[in-house]
C-alpha cells in the first residue's frame, strides 16, 4: 500500500519553480488522499519534544488535579476530558485529552447573540505545570500561522488567488488543539482510541510521538500513518471539502489503541474559518470543477457553511456531558 507524499512547507516560501512544484504535488496529496506529512514548517523538533512531554507531564497528574481542569467546568469547551468522555460514532473514545482554543474573554450568554458565541472564553490551566501556558499558546499560533500558509497554498492549488480565504480569518482563523493520551486497550473495551471521523474544520495538524495507531481509510483499505520525525500530519477539513465543492477530500480517519504494555500520545491542531464566517464556494475553472464531486458529507455531521454554528454542533455531539451541563435547552433543539 502506498506511503502518504511528504510535502516541504519551505518550497512554498522559496517562489518560482520550487513554488510550483510543492502547488502540484499538495493538490494532488489534498484531492486524492487528503492526508500528507509536512516538513520544512520551520518549528524545531527540541518544541516538538517539549510539547509532547509537557502532555506526558499533564497526564502523569493526579486524577484529581487533572478533574480540577475538567471541561464541563465551563460552556467554553476547553479543559480535560477523561478516559471515554468523548464520543465518536457514538461509542466512547478510549483517550483521555486536555483542549486549549485561543484565550479569550467569555461573552455573557443572551439571547440576542447565536449560541456559538459561548464557544470564546478563557482556557483552563492546570496550575502545577505553570510552564503550559506560554508554551502551548505560543505552540498554537505558531501552528495557526504554518496552517494559514498551508490554506494560501491550497487556493492556489484551486487556481484561486491566495487571498480567497482571507475574508473568512480576518479576524485570525478559529484555533483549537488538543493533547491526547491512548492507553492500551488492556484486552477490556474496543481499541477505539478514537473512532472514524472527518475533521470539521480547514485543516488539522498532528503531531505523534514515536507510537503509530492514526490510521486514514483508502479505496484500498486502512492505511497506517506511522510517525515521521520532524514531521506533521496534515489533513484536510470539511470546511475545505465544502469550499471546494468536493474537489478537496476530508478523508475519514482513526485511531487504533496501542498494544499492551504501550501507550501513545499526540497533539492535534485544528484550524477553521473564524466563527461568524460564512465559508464561500470558490468559482473553480472548468477542468477542475469537473472532477469536483461534490461533498460527500458525513451524515452524521451535516455541513453548515456557517462556521461558528458548525463548530458548536460538532462540539456538543463530542462532549455530551458539556451538552448537558451548559447547553441542555439548545442540545435538544439541533
Ligand atoms: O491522535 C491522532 O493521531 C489523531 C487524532 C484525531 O484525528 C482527532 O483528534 O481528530
Ligand atoms: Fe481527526
Amino acid at each position: 500500500m502506498e506511503q502518504l507524499p511528504i510535502l516541504n512547507l519551505s518550497d512554498w516560501h522559496a517562489g518560482g519553480q520550487s513554488r510550483h512544484a510543492f502547488i502540484t504535488k499538495l493538490a494532488d496529496a489534498a484531492r486524492r488522499i487528503g492526508f500528507f506529512y509536512l516538513t520544512g514548517h520551520g518549528i524545531e523538533l527540541a518544541r516538538q519534544q517539549q510539547v509532547l512531554l509537557l502532555a506526558r507531564d499533564f497526564f502523569a497528574l493526579p486524577l484529581a488535579d487533572k478533574l480540577a481542569v475538567k471541561m464541563t467546568n465551563t460552556p467554553h469547551f476547553r479543559g480535560y476530558t477523561r478516559l471515554q468522555g468523548e464520543l465518536t460514532l457514538g461509542k466512547p473514545d478510549l483517550r483521555e485529552q486536555f483542549d486549549i482554543m485561543q484565550e479569550e474573554t467569555a461573552n455573557p450568554p443572551r439571547s440576542d447573540v447565536p449560541k456559538w458565541s459561548q464557544l470564546q472564553g478563557p482556557n483552563q490551566w492546570p496550575s502545577q505545570l505553570p510552564q503550559m501556558k506560554t508554551i502551548l499558546l505560543e505552540w498554537q499560533q505558531d501552528l495557526a500561522d504554518t496552517s494559514v500558509a498551508l490554506l494560501k497554498a491550497l487556493a492556489v492549488a484551486l487556481e484561486q488567488s491566495e487571498t480567497a480565504f482571507d475574508a473568512t480569518i480576518d479576524a485570525g482563523p478559529y484555533q483549537h488543539m488538543k493533547l491526547i493520551r491512548y492507553p492500551n486497550a488492556n484486552g477490556e473495551t474496543s481499541g477505539q482510541g478514537v473512532g472514524a471521523h472527518k475533521d470539521p474544520g480547514y485543516l488539522t495538524l498532528v503531531l505523534q510521538d514515536k507510537q503509530s495507531g492514526l490510521e486514514v481509510q483508502t479505496d484500498e483499505g486502512w492505511l497506517s500513518i506511522p510517525p515521521l520525525e520532524g514531521a506533521f500530519v496534515v489533513n484536510i477539513g470539511e470546511l475545505l471539502e465544502l469550499a471546494s465543492n468536493g474537489y478537496l477530500k476530508a478523508t475519514y480517519h482513526r485511531v487504533t489503541s496501542p498494544p499492551a504494555g504501550v501507550e501513545r500520545y499526540s497533539c492535534a491542531f485544528f484550524m477553521a474559518a473564524q466563527l461568524n464566517a460564512t465559508v464561500p464556494l470558490l468559482p473553480l475553472p472548468e477542468y477542475l470543477a469537473r472532477q469536483a464531486l461534490g461533498p460527500a458529507s458525513d451524515p452524521l455531521n451535516p455541513l453548515f457553511h456557517q462556521v461558528g454554528q458548525n463548530v458548536l454542533k460538532g462540539r456538543l455531539r463530542s462532549h455530551p456531558d458539556v451538552a448537558k451541563a451548559h447547553y441542555a435547552s439548545f442540545a435538544n433543539a439541533i
